[in-house]
């Protein structure tokens, strides 16, 4: 259902001879993933995977490859744009962004262990080390003025209970912003869940972190809330286990969490849950609109931030 932009034989042909790789063999859709078109392609050399771009135009585009560009360079292993024969990586199908990567290795969990967690806490927090060296930033635009401007965007679509608890939420995050805008920042993943994530077969070794388009500059705490809001409860938020613990351990081995951050623990869940609960709300609307099933539940997330809301 994420093939927004089918692409002809013809069309990739052509795209994949402006490269180095041979010649292509096959290609084909990929169902997964909600916001960009991606397909895997095969060329008498390798193994790739095809983007184009659906919310991004060229300059976002170029933004959020920079991190991808240089965390592959510090050796983790990330979606990073190949250059074709004349030096170029970012290139244009159907008139929208486009960009050509190698299939990086590993299979999707379908649910992630306390292994998975604790391998997932220190990838992400190697990858917050790693990109503490690149000099360009990306303003976060998935903050509480982009909440408030969805909550009005969306208004009719809404129950009176979901606008209540947003307006609420958001407010609630906006008057406990001083201690929040003090703790470490930096680049983000933002999408971290762990459908974004491939481990090499077998064992909990991280083989890959997808899905850098959400990338920027914000609060590293979120990041971490943001996994384990995805890979350590269940749907209605309660803790699995000691998953939670876990991807703390892995996150604290590389990069030891500081008291304040520690102390904004609950804040950073409920910022995350409202970050995605607005996130899917938004793309249950685009889903409507093309007539597609809903993949991504909202509730699920309006649910994470109920629980995350309650006194313990
Ligand atoms: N470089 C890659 N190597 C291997 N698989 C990939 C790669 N890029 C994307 N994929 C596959 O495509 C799926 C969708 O990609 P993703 O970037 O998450 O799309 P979207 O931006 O639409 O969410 C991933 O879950 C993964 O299965
Ligand atoms: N991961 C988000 C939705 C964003 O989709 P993705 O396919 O780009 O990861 C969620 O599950 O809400």
């Amino acid at each position: 259902m994420s093939v927004y932009t089918p692409l002809s034989q013809p069309q990739v042909e052509t795209f994949v001879a402006a490269f180095p790789f041979g010649e292509l063999l096959n290609y084909r859709g990929i169902e997964a993933g909600v916001e960009n078109t991606n397909f895997f392609v095969t060329t008498s050399q390798g193994e790739f995977v095809l983007t184009i771009f659906e919310q991004h135009r060229h300059p976002e585009v170029h933004e959020l490859v920079l991190l991808a560009h240089h965390l592959g360079k510090a050796g983790l292993q990330v979606p990073a744009p190949l250059e074709d024969n004349q030096g170029e990586w970012l290139h244009t199908l159907e008139g929208k962004p486009a960009i050509l990567c190698r299939r990086l290795p590993g299979e999707h969990i379908e649910t992630p262990t306390e292994a998975h967690c604790y391998a997932i806490g220190a990838a992400l927090a190697e990858l917050h080390q790693a990109a503490q060296t690149l000099a360009q930033q990306r303003p976060d635009d998935h903050g509480l003025d982009w909440a408030e401007a969805t909550l009005q965007d969306l208004g009719g679509d809404l129950s009176s209970v979901e606008k209540t608890l947003l307006q609420d939420e958001i407010q609630w995050q906006r008057d406990h912003q001083n201690q929040w805008q003090a703790l470490p920042s930096g680049w983000i993943h933002g999408d971290l869940f762990h459908d974004n994530a491939l481990f090499v077969a077998g064992n909990a070794e991280v083989g890959a972190i997808l899905d850098l388009y959400h990338a920027c500059s914000s609060t590293l705490l979120i990041d971490v809330a943001i996994v384990a809001n995805d890979w350590c409860c269940d749907k209605h938020g309660n803790w699995l286990g000691d998953k939670q613990q876990a991807l703390l351990d892995g996150y604290n081995s590389v990069r030891p969490l500081t008291p304040a951050e520690r102390d904004c623990w609950n804040q950073a869940l409920r910022a995350a849950a409202l970050r995605w609960w607005v996130g899917r709300l938004l793309i249950r609307r685009k889903q409507q609109r093309l007539g597609a099933g809903l993949s991504k539940d909202p509730g699920e997330y309006q649910t994470k931030l109920e629980k995350h809301r309650q006194p313990v």
